[in-house]
């Protein structure tokens, strides 16, 4: 090999994303996994300090899709409803964040995981005067109380048929006619393969990556957040991000 070519390698290896061609990844469930436990492991992050930038980017989406110009209700309510695991504290950042931004959050939290991180998200919403609901509303209730629903359920570690008392919240949502913005995955749909019957969100906000069944996705707003992946681990899975404009923390795809 002679020196030209080395180097001609060695810079075509460390092209900015910016300058990829490629389409960006659509993540399988265990990619999107690996990649999690990955961050947390040799790129040292912890999962609140990830947490609150996947929140903020939430609600900044949500700012996007919904501006508070365009809200029809005599409030600008937001109900937030939250799941057992990682995508429900995404949630609860999102909803703090709402109140910052003006809006009026609500938070219903059925399942609450016995574990600091998820008390203190949750205290730090009641300290900000963000109500929690001891039941889930009817439909008819939520279209008349809210203007948009933003469900924080599930994300990409949800697996199989979907148990109590979720199913029954999900066929709730699925009679709602308010739009619905999903956090990483429409709850309930397979990671990969989606849902026919399942919910059908008007914004899907993907983290880090879309997972694969974000091609099944056929609302309005699309929008990749989590402006956090170091570009050697963008590299190495081989994420083709685009590249976020300015300051942004999120990007409409
Ligand atoms: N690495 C990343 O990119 C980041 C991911 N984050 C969020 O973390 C999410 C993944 O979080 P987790 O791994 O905690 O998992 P999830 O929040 O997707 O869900 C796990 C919880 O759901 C329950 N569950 C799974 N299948 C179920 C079923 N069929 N019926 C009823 N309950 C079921 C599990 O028991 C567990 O409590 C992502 O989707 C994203 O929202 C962010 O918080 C931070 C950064
Ligand atoms: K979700």
């Amino acid at each position: 090999q002679t020196g030209s070519c080395q180097l001609n390698t060695a810079a075509s290896n460390h092209r900015p994303a910016s300058s990829m061609t490629q389409p960006i990844k659509y993540l399988g469930q265990e990619e999107a996994q690996h990649i999690d436990e990955e961050l947390f492991s040799e790129y040292g992050f912890s999962v609140d300090q990830l947490m609150e930038l996947a929140g903020l980017s939430c609600a900044t989406a949500v700012t996007r899709a919904y501006p508070l110009t365009s809200l029809v209700k005599a409030s600008p309510s937001v109900l937030v409803i939250c799941g057992p695991g990682n995508n429900g504290g995404d949630g609860l950042v999102c909803a703090r964040h709402l109140k910052l931004f003006g809006y009026e959050p609500f938070i219903f939290y059925p399942k609450r995981p016995n574990k600091p991180l998820f008390q203190g998200l949750a205290t730090q919403c009641e300290k900000m005067e963000i109500p929690f609901l001891s039941d889930m509303p009817e439909a008819s209730l939520i279209d008349e109380a809210y203007n948009l629903v933003v469900d924080a359920i599930f994300g990409f570690s949800f697996k199989g048929a979907v148990r109590e008392p979720f199913g029954s919240i999900l066929d709730v949502l699925k009679n709602t006619t308010v739009p619905l913005a999903s956090i990483d995955i429409p709850s309930g749909w397979d990671v990969e393969q989606g849902s026919a019957d399942g919910l059908q969100p008007d914004t899907l906000i993907s983290l880090t990556a879309p997972k694969k069944s974000a091609s099944l996705f056929r609302g309005r707003y699309h929008f990749l957040g989590g402006r956090f992946v170091p570009p050697s681990l963008e590299r190495k899975y081989q994420l083709n991000l685009p590249k976020y404009p300015d300051t942004d923390c999120v990007l409409k795809l």
